[in-house]
């Protein structure tokens, strides 16, 4: 039997024989789960090493790639809705661009000055997550501690949709989980498109940068090892700006555009010339996601905060009563310039906090606890403690009631209502 190929099993599963730099490709079937195990050789999964003999479950929609340096034998079970053995991956690229963020970290540590400060960009769907996570995890694999930026309010994965957030590194990203959770830094932004309100946009960027800069300051291991900043995949006009503007907040070093020769070409135009601007191309392996497949990862991903993954955890349901908090919302509506008034622009309205009434209306809303102590506290820039569902609302006792990872009472007095919905239903 040649390497590459398959060798079919009698007793259920599948078993790949990988020759080296091979990349085995899967995506599970939905409402299925699939198991997967080295059986001989070494293999990674997006930059995270995976354990010989150690059976690993990847849970419906889950899209995999088993990549292997030095050749390796992979037994699947079951239902997979494809499942092939790639010959052709940008992984060296990948790993090369790994070696000279590595180099930089050596000359900021001989310098003592910071290290490689590197932005991942391009189109949706070209795998920049996945280049986040790979760079993450090899920098941890050399003993490096670099932050996670996540600026993708749709799709990220440092905390819930209409978040935007920070996360130190400290180990490799768990094959099955992701990145460990413990203690991210997280900011309310409300919605799943930047577009929604790119003022606040603007200021949560500026404010993770500034974060992260007094991190630098105060800790030279984590200045050193730099930071990788994901983003999102919208980059024509506002997106376009809000890129340079992150670019600029952050002063990264290093911007990696995924397959996107023009985005490229105007980064080249628009970026001083110090910050190198390289293009590389995706795998092909990065699976296309349908606007109704994102639906469902974004709900996932607010099911795994109440309850954990596996549904490991027990969040609490209880009520709050209407007194005891304040609601508010990121943003004016917009109106006509000729209707504001004097002295007023529209973006002031778009940092404008506005007091939302408890109606049936907030009904499956998220909500953001928010971290600030009082009014005074600048609500719009001060991190969340967590974040709450309310699950109804009661009109006659002035209750409301929410599903809240940790029981009564709410830390803080403060709420920011988010456009995303969830309904704990399953
Ligand atoms: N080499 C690969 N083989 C198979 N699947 C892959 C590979 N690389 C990435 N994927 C999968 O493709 C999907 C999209 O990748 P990813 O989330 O990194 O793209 P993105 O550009 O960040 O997307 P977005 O548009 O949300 O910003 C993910 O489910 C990921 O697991």
């Amino acid at each position: 039997m040649a390497e590459g190929e398959e060798i079919e099993h009698l007793q259920g599963g599948k078993e790949y024989n990988l020759s080296q730099d091979n990349e085995l490709r899967f995506e599970v079937e939905n409402n299925e789960i699939v198991q997967m195990e080295i059986k001989e050789g070494l293999a990674e999964v997006f930059g995270s090493e995976l354990m010989k003999n150690r059976i690993y479950k990847f849970a419906s929609g889950s899209k995999i790639a088993v990549f292997t340096w030095q050749g390796c034998k992979i037994l699947l079970r079951g239902k997979t809705e494809v499942a092939y053995v790639s010959k052709e991956t940008p992984m060296m690229v990948y790993l090369n661009t790994h070696a000279a963020l590595e180099q930089m970290r050596q000359q900021a540590e001989l310098e003592a000055t910071r290290g490689p400060k590197v932005m991942v960009v391009g189109p949706g769907d070209v795998g920049k997550s996945t280049v986040c996570r790979l760079l993450l995890n090899y920098a941890v694999r050399v003993g490096r501690r670099p932050t996670f930026i996540e600026l993708d309010v749709g799709q990220g994965s440092v905390s819930v949709p209409g978040t935007v957030g920070a996360l130190l590194v400290e180990r490799p990203a768990d094959v099955e989980q992701g990145f460990a959770l413990t203690a991210p830094l997280v900011y309310h932004f409300g919605a799943t498109s930047p577009g929604a309100n790119m003022k606040l946009y603007e200021i949560l960027t500026a404010k993770l940068a500034e974060v992260f800069a007094m991190r630098c300051k105060t800790y030279s291991r984590i200045a050193q090892s730099g930071c990788v900043i994901n983003t999102c995949g919208w980059i024509k006009g506002e997106g376009y700006q809000s890129l340079k503007y992150a670019a600029q907040a952050f002063e990264v070093d290093v911007i990696i555009v995924l397959d996107q020769e023009r985005l490229y070409n105007e980064l080249v135009r628009d970026m001083p010339s110090f910050v190198k601007i390289v293009l590389q191309s995706k795998s092909g392996g990065v699976v296309e996601r349908s606007q109704g497949f994102r639906r469902f990862t974004r709900d996932e991903k607010v099911r795994e905060y109440f309850y954990g993954f596996n549904c490991c955890y027990y969040p609490h349901s209880f009520e709050v009563k209407f007194v005891d908090v304040e609601i508010y919302k990121v943003g004016a509506p917009p109106v006509p310039n000729s209707c504001l008034p004097l002295g007023m622009t529209p973006e002031d309205n778009q940092t404008k906090l506005v007091p939302v009434n408890p109606g049936p209306e907030i009904v499956h809303h998220l909500l953001s606890v928010s971290l600030a102590d009082t009014k005074e506290d600048d609500l719009l820039s001060t991190n969340v403690a967590g974040f709450i569902v309310i699950t109804n609302v009661d009109m006659e006792r002035k209750t409301f009631t929410v599903l809240s990872p940790a029981p009564r009472p709410l830390p803080r007095r403060y709420l920011l209502l988010s456009d995303v919905r969830f309904m704990d239903i399953k």
